[in-house]
Parts: structure tokens; sequence; C-alpha cells
């Protein structure tokens, strides 16, 4: 086959065929491999009229058939078959060839690959992708991370596919090595952490104050057309008036008939686990990963409110008040829960040398994604103050922001508390506020004690140096 195509794709699911379409729609012509025929037969039956898309379970037939240098993505799950996709490549590419990992490949692994191809002069990208299947379809956000000079074959057609934020495109290179990746896994922890705020919200209006699920329907459609405007808000409203079409009458809401234990692919842990190895401070992204995890232990949970017992409190607020509180008090609890994320792009950039352009992330989140939202247009005047801007609570506008909604966060947690209604990840995020804006925090009797059972020194406030102290005899 001559060699006539711009773009091929490697497992046409859900994403990889979305994608390819996509591109397809704007006039590139595409080609996607997949194991299984009948996913290549649907591929071609899935382009729009006048596109130029084809599918193959040959993969020496895809790669010939493309224009050079080949640009080629894959879009399997994340771990063995990204490399098995890579090796079954390997004997038919040529130097200068691109080949991009789309899925959620923890960015150690992509790293290794970028390694392991770059001598066979190869430049592999680790690209996250965000927005699910109709963001892949119509516009999606992309994070690719990679060779800096051979980003400039892929910018037209990714420009062309993504998401537009204002006009702009919501892709942008990402950084060296493994970035993209990096950056998708911190989106991904921020989507975990919004998503356990926004489900601990819904608990105290559900259980706490009564609210049906019509109820919260039209309050989460409130929220979305004002300050809390995101796919995430807008979906949830979604949520709240679907009915079971399982349930005999079909009366019944959907979601109260899903069990209430959350799946989980690796992403929001990986964010936790390399913000702990940095370290940078997330707290609120760790509460909404340990609380997926424990919502998996049904059964003991169902053992302890047996044994416990616990009376859910009722929530008597007036309704207007209560609402505009949680909405300001969700806002707070999003924009602290992007500030760690961002904070830990911040680190990462640095001590990886990934070169990750902060003001960039900011913009491609902005449209496509899963955690875009309006709150996200707040940040630019501080990235745009300093790109490298450690923490974007040192910004003096966002400093305004949350100054004015703290006080309804605090009103808020005050009546969950006695209200036995779990808000782990609202609390964390304000505990994390109260320490971050706290000059003098109680760790100098952490480094006391440490010193007083270990003699692992301390430093003080008054003078220069290392001291330890022989708190006790024999200590
Ligand atoms: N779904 C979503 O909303 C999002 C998914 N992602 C990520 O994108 C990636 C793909 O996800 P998605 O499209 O949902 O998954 P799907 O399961 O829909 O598609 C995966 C595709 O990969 C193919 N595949 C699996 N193993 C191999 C292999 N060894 N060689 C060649 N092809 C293979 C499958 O082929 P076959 O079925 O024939 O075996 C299938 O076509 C994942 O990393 C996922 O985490 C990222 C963002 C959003
Ligand atoms: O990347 C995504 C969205 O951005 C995927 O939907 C991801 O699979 C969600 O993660 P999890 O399954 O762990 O909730």
């Amino acid at each position: 086959m001559e060699a006539q195509f711009d773009f091929g794709m490697i497992g046409i699911g859900v994403m990889g065929s979305n994608l390819l379409l996509n591109m397809a729609d704007k006039g590139y012509a595409a080609i996607g491999f997949d194991l299984k025929q009948e996913r290549a037969d649907k591929l071609e039956a899935s382009a729009t009229k006048g596109t130029t898309v084809k599918g193959t379970t040959n993969v020496e037939e895809m790669v010939r058939a493309l224009k050079k240098p080949r640009k080629i993505m894959m879009l399997v799950p994340a771990g063995k078959p990204v490399d098995d996709v890579i090796n079954n490549l390997l004997p038919h590419l040529e130097k200068d060839d691109i080949v991009i990992d789309g899925g959620n490949s923890y960015y150690k692994d992509t790293q290794k690959r970028v390694d392991y191809l770059q001598p066979k002069g190869i430049h592999f990208f680790g690209m996250g992708v965000s927005g699910g299947e109709a963001g892949a379809r119509f516009g999606p956000s992309m994070m690719p991370g990679g060779d800096k000079e051979a980003y400039q074959y892929l910018k037209p057609i990714l420009e062309a596919i993504a998401a537009k934020a204002d006009g702009k495109p919501c892709v942008a290179y990402m950084g060296n090595g493994p970035a993209g990746h990096y950056v998708k896994m911190t989106h991904n922890g921020i989507e975990y952490a919004m998503m356990q705020l926004i489900s601990e919200a819904y608990d105290l209006m559900k259980r706490g104050a009564g609210y049906t699920n019509d109820d919260l329907h039209t309050i989460f459609l409130k929220w979305n057309a004002d300050s809390l405007q995101s796919f995430l808000i807008e979906i949830t409203a979604e949520v709240f008036r679907t009915l079971d079409t399982e349930t005999e009458d079909g009366t019944d809401y959907l979601v109260d008939h899903i069990l209430d234990k959350a799946g989980s692919k690796g992403t929001g842990k990986w964010t936790s686990q390399d913000a702990m190895d940095l370290p940078v401070s997330i707290p609120t992204i760790d509460m909404a990963v340990a609380l997926r995890d424990l919502s998996v232990y049904k059964n003991q949970r169902v053992e302890a409110s047996k044994l416990y017992q616990p009376e859910i409190g009722k929530i008597n607020s007036p309704s207007a008040e209560l609402i505009q509180d949680l909405e300001d008090a969700l806002y707070f609890t999003f924009l602290i829960a992007y500030a760690q994320g961002l904070s830990l792009l911040a680190k990462a950039s640095v001590d990886y040398k990934f070169d990750i352009p902060l003001p960039d992330v900011v913009q491609i989140w902005k449209g496509g994604c899963i955690i875009r939202s309006s709150l996200l247009y707040q940040f630019d005047k501080a990235f745009a103050a300093n790109a490298t801007l450690e923490n974007v609570l040192l910004h003096p506008t966002i400093a305004e922001i949350l100054k004015s909604k703290e006080a309804a966060l605090r009103r808020i947690i005050s009546l969950t508390i006695n209200a036995r209604i779990p808000v782990a990840a609202m609390s964390s995020a304000l505990a994390y506020f109260d320490a971050y804006c706290s000059e003098r925090l109680p760790t100098n009797l952490i480094q006391a004690q440490r010193d007083f059972f270990g003699a692992h020194t301390y430093q003080r406030i008054d003078k220069e140096g290392v001291f330890h102290t022989e708190w006790h005899e024999g200590g």
C-alpha cells in the first residue's frame, strides 16, 4: 500500500477509535489497527462520509501505509499491552518515527520506554488524554511530553483535534521525557479530589438535610450556571435525574441503586505516592484516594454501622443559606485541590527536570478534560506574574478569593461534625489551608520528641546550627 495516511492508531477501542475519527473529520487520513477484525470494520463503518479512515488487523500494513516521519499512537490498557505493542511495532519502524502512548501509563514506565527507544532513533511520547469518549470524538484535552524537536510534527494534528478554550487549543507541549503522563496523572489526582468533594456535598444534602434527587438536580444545575461551572458539576446534575431502567416501574433514580464501592485504576494512588516521594503535601488528593479505598470495605462498614449505630443528625439550616455556603465551600475546596496538584507539578518540574509550563497546563485544562472548570481562569494572573509559582495560594488574587469563602467552609464543616457526616476531603482542604497559612506550626514539638528518643537533632529559631539535648538521664 502506498504511504498515504497521516496518522496511525493501535487499539481502536473507546478512546482510540474516537480520536482517530476526530482526526479524519479534521481532514487527516487515518488508519487504525486492532487485534479484532470486527473493531477494524466498525471503525470504517463509523467514519464520517467523505473522510479517509481505514481499519486493519495487520500492523505491518498499517506502518507501511503511513507518511514519514510516521506518527503512530497507541490507546491500549496501561502496563504490559503498551510494551507488547512497542515490541510488535519495532521491527517495522525507522529512525525518526514517532510513537505516542495516549493511555494512562505510569510515568516511570514511560521514562523506561523513552530510554529504550531513544537509542533506536524512535521518538516516544507519553501523552495524557482526557475527556472520555465524547471528548476524544469532538475535542479532548491532551498532555503530550517527550522530545521537543519531534513535537513539531504532532502539533498541527493535535491542535486540530483538541478542544478549544477561548479559541486556544487544549493541547500543548508539557515537557521532557514522561512529563505528559506526569501531568495527566496529576490531573487525575485532582479529578479524584473533586469527585470526593462533590460526593461529600451530596451526602450532607441527602442524608443530612433530606434533599431529594430532584432537589439535588436543581441545585447542581444552578451551581453549574454560577461559580462552580465545570464538567463534573454538570454531569452530576444529570446523574440526579437519571431513572433506573432495571427496576420494575422505572421510576426509581439510578443513583440510589448503585453500590457505594468506588473503583480506581491507579492514577490517583500514583499521584499520592509520588507526592510523598518528592515530598509535596497534597492531603485532599490523598484523602480522596483513601476514601475510595475505604468504600471498598463494604462488609466491614456494614458490621461497624451495626456495632456503633451512628445516628445521622438532621441539618436544619435554612435552605438558601445552606446551599450558598456549600457552593462557597466547594469552590474553596476545589481551588485547594487544584492548588495541591499544581504545587506537585511545580516541584516535579524542577526536581525531575521535566520543565513543565504551568501556565500552559492551566490553559489546556480549561476545556475538553474531566477537571475543566471556570475556576481555572482564576490562576491566569498568578502564573502570568510567575510562571514557576510554587503554590497559587501565594498570589494575592487567590488569597482574596479564599478569604471571601473561608467562613462558609468553616460553617459547613461545623455542621457535619455534629451530624456525623464524614467530610474527610473538605476537612483536609481546610486543615491544609490553615497549616499552609500558619507562620508557626507545632512541629517544633515533633522535633523535640525526635531528638528525645532518637538523638535526631533539631534547629533553633534564635541561632544557626544543629543541636542535640540530653532530655533525660540516659536520653
Ligand atoms: N475510557 C476513558 O474514558 C479514558 C481512557 N483512557 C485510557 O486510554 C487507554 C485506552 O482506554 P479505552 O479506549 O477506554 O479502552 P478499551 O478497552 O475501549 O480499548 C482498548 C483497546 O486496546 C486494544 N488492545 C488491548 N491489548 C492490546 C495489545 N496487546 N495489542 C494491541 N491492542 C490491544 C483492545 O483491543 P481488543 O479489544 O481487540 O483486545 C482495544 O481495542 C487506557 O490506558 C485508559 O486508561 C484515558 C482517558 C479516558
Ligand atoms: O483518565 C481518565 C479520566 O481523566 C479515566 O476515566 C480514568 O480511568 C479514571 O480513573 P479511575 O478509573 O481510577 O477513576
